[in-house]
């Protein structure tokens, strides 16, 4: 879908990009920086917007230095920053803009309604835009990337500004453009934790400079941590208390309860040295007399792995560069 050589971006103060190599291919990817890490820069140039200073790239086959327009045709750009006309209902900004595109009045009209409805904008679509939420405003500018029906979208921090519950809407969103329509996304955001629940493959930059391209899995490999969860019994009452002590009597020993998770408070974390870990912990349970409601890996998180690798690396701060929230 994309690929970049060797990109470079250098303002007269400030490298932007700096020998950026990446390939990204269909479904969704995330672009992760801290704020002036390069991210819009980047999405500017793909969109044969802004020249590079070196190096080449290309989206869907085509060259960004020659074939701009064909690319913005078959793109959809969700920009960071407000940009929409407040005194024009979304309906007619999304009708316009699916005009610029190229869509005949009655292909735009059609084509708008859907898109609106999809992204949740209902009877507020013909209200003015200067009265909508954050949140309705975002979505106004997802509607406007997707009218055309693009191959691929760009979406420049479709989160920033949303409250927690908006976050996950916007989030949820943007997983449907892929699964119901089958185009493929290039989001970015600030924070990594909110991407992997979202991303296919996860893109990292800082200071213009690629820190790594994987996909979400490899990100999150699974760890030797295991998750428990009991049922309790009239003869035990506190399952979870139970087991804790009969494997801590084995020799077992079991971390924290896994605060902060679902069922906080009844899950058991411990270390699994193989399968006769396994094998221990359903013994256990089942001498008790209790039910084992789950026995799972427990997967890292992104950010955890990508702490991990920070204090590894001499020569790159992303700890300090890339957020974690989410
Ligand atoms: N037109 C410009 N002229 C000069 N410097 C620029 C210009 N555009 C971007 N920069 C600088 O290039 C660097 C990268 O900016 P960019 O907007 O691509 O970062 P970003 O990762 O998208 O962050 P943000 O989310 O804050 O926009 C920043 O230091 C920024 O100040």
């Amino acid at each position: 879908m994309i690929a970049t050589e060797s990109l470079s971006k250098r303002f007269p103060r400030v490298t932007a990009l700096d020998r950026l190599s990446v390939d990204i291919g269909p479904g969704v990817t995330g672009l992760v920086g801290a704020n002036g890490a390069g991210k819009s820069t980047l999405i500017k140039i793909l969109l044969g917007l802004s020249p590079a200073t070196e190096g080449r790239a290309e989206v869907l086959g085509l060259d960004v230095a020659t074939k701009g327009g064909t690319i913005r045709e078959r793109v959809g750009y969700m920009p960071e920053h407000d940009c929409l006309p407040p005194d024009v209902s979304a309906t007619e900004f999304v009708v316009h803009m699916a005009r610029m595109s190229g869509l005949p009045p009655t292909a735009a009209r059609e084509r708008t309604a859907d898109t609106l409805r999809h992204v949740g904008l209902y009877e507020e679509r013909y209200r003015p835009i200067g009265g909508y939420s954050t949140g309705m405003k975002q979505r106004v500018k997802l509607a406007q990337a997707l009218v055309h029906d693009p191959q691929l979208v760009f979406l420049d921090e479709p989160t920033n500004g949303l409250d927690p519950v908006g976050r996950d809407e916007m989030l949820g969103l943007i997983r449907r453009i892929h699964t119901d329509f089958g185009i493929s996304v290039l989001v970015t955001s600030h924070l990594l934790g909110e991407l992997e629940r979202t991303c296919d493959h996860v893109v990292v930059i800082d200071g213009g400079k690629l820190l790594r391209s994987s996909s979400t899995t490899d990100f999150t490999q699974t760890t030797t941590t295991l998750a428990i969860e009991v049922t309790d019994s009239e003869t035990h009452p506190d399952g979870t208390r139970a087991v804790r002590e009969a494997l801590h009597a084995r020799g077992v020993d079991t971390r924290g309860e896994g605060a902060g998770l679902p069922g906080a408070g009844h899950i058991l974390l411990l270390t699994a040295e193989g399968e006769e870990t396994y094998d221990l912990v359903r013994d256990v349970v089942a001498d008790l007399g209790l039910g084992l409601v789950r026995m799972e890996q427990r997967r890292h998180h992104i950010s955890e792995v990508f702490t991990g690798e920070a204090e590894h690396s001499s020569d790159e701060q992303p700890k300090e560069a890339v957020g974690h929230g989410g």
